[in-house]
């Protein structure tokens, strides 16, 4: 069953109203050096991680400068994931998931997919975004879904799958890239930052209808190269 990532939870309500719509986990954008309506203050981050009711993956969305950046912001609001934005190469992305205390999850950009394959043994998931020119997400457009199906297919880590999703089209995204999880920030909302609650719901139903619930837990041990 494909699972569900909702990103960009500006408030409480909202992040109640994500789990209520079924879905697995919750981003919260802090520290990022672009103008986006759904990024909070590193504080609220951490109270709005802590405010997640049990089950609910929290992930912290961040673009850091720095190894040292990314293990102070994770530190500090204590999400279970951490999702990092930037061009860190294998052995930075290592360094990072040796230090904090949660997943690490690396952004890649769609359109170079060959960084997906040199990262992913250094971390825990891979995501596949539509990123802008800063490398940050929340751009609302989708990208090659063809090729993000061959790295679904090609890695040993998990494959998210990212990038102007919308409850109308992300069945069709899910049985065309077959990924570990999909993720939705812009595409769910009424206004910049807040979600809408119905637009959740289709979100996540039309995502699990997609699903056939064949097994993508785990990842065959030889993957072809
Ligand atoms: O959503 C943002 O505004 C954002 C800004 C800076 C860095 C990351 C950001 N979002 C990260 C996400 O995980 C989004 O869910 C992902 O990019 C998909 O966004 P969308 O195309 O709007 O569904």
């Amino acid at each position: 069953m494909v699972r569900v990532k909702i990103c960009g939870v500006t408030s409480e309500a909202d992040l109640q109203a994500v789990e209520r719509a079924g879905a697995d986990a919750v981003g919260i954008i802090t520290d990022v050096p672009v103008d986006t309506p759904r990024e909070v203050t590193v504080e609220d981050a951490g109270t709005l991680a802590a405010a997640a009711p049990p089950f609910l993956t929290t992930t912290l969305v961040t673009m850091p400068e720095t190894v040292a950046e990314a293990i102070a912001t994770a530190d500090a609001v204590g999400a279970d994931a951490v999702q990092i934005h930037g061009g860190f190469d294998a052995a930075e992305l290592r360094e990072i998931r040796e230090a904090v205390a949660a997943k690490v999850i690396a952004v890649v950009d769609a359109a170079a997919p060959d960084r997906a394959r040199a990262v992913a043994p250094a971390v825990d998931a891979v995501l596949m975004d539509s990123v802008d020119g800063a490398g940050a997400g929340g751009t609302g457009e989708t990208h090659d879904w063809a090729a993000t199906a061959e790295v679904a297919a090609g890695v040993a880590a998990p494959v998210v799958l990212a990038g102007g999703l919308t409850p109308e089209n992300v069945a069709e995204a899910v049985e065309a890239v077959r990924p570990f999880a999909v993720d939705v920030a812009s595409g769910v909302e009424r206004s910049g930052g807040r979600k809408d609650r119905e637009a959740l719901r289709r979100f996540v139903a039309n995502a699990a209808a997609a699903d056939p619930g064949e097994d993508r837990s785990t990842k065959p041990e030889e993957v072809p190269s």
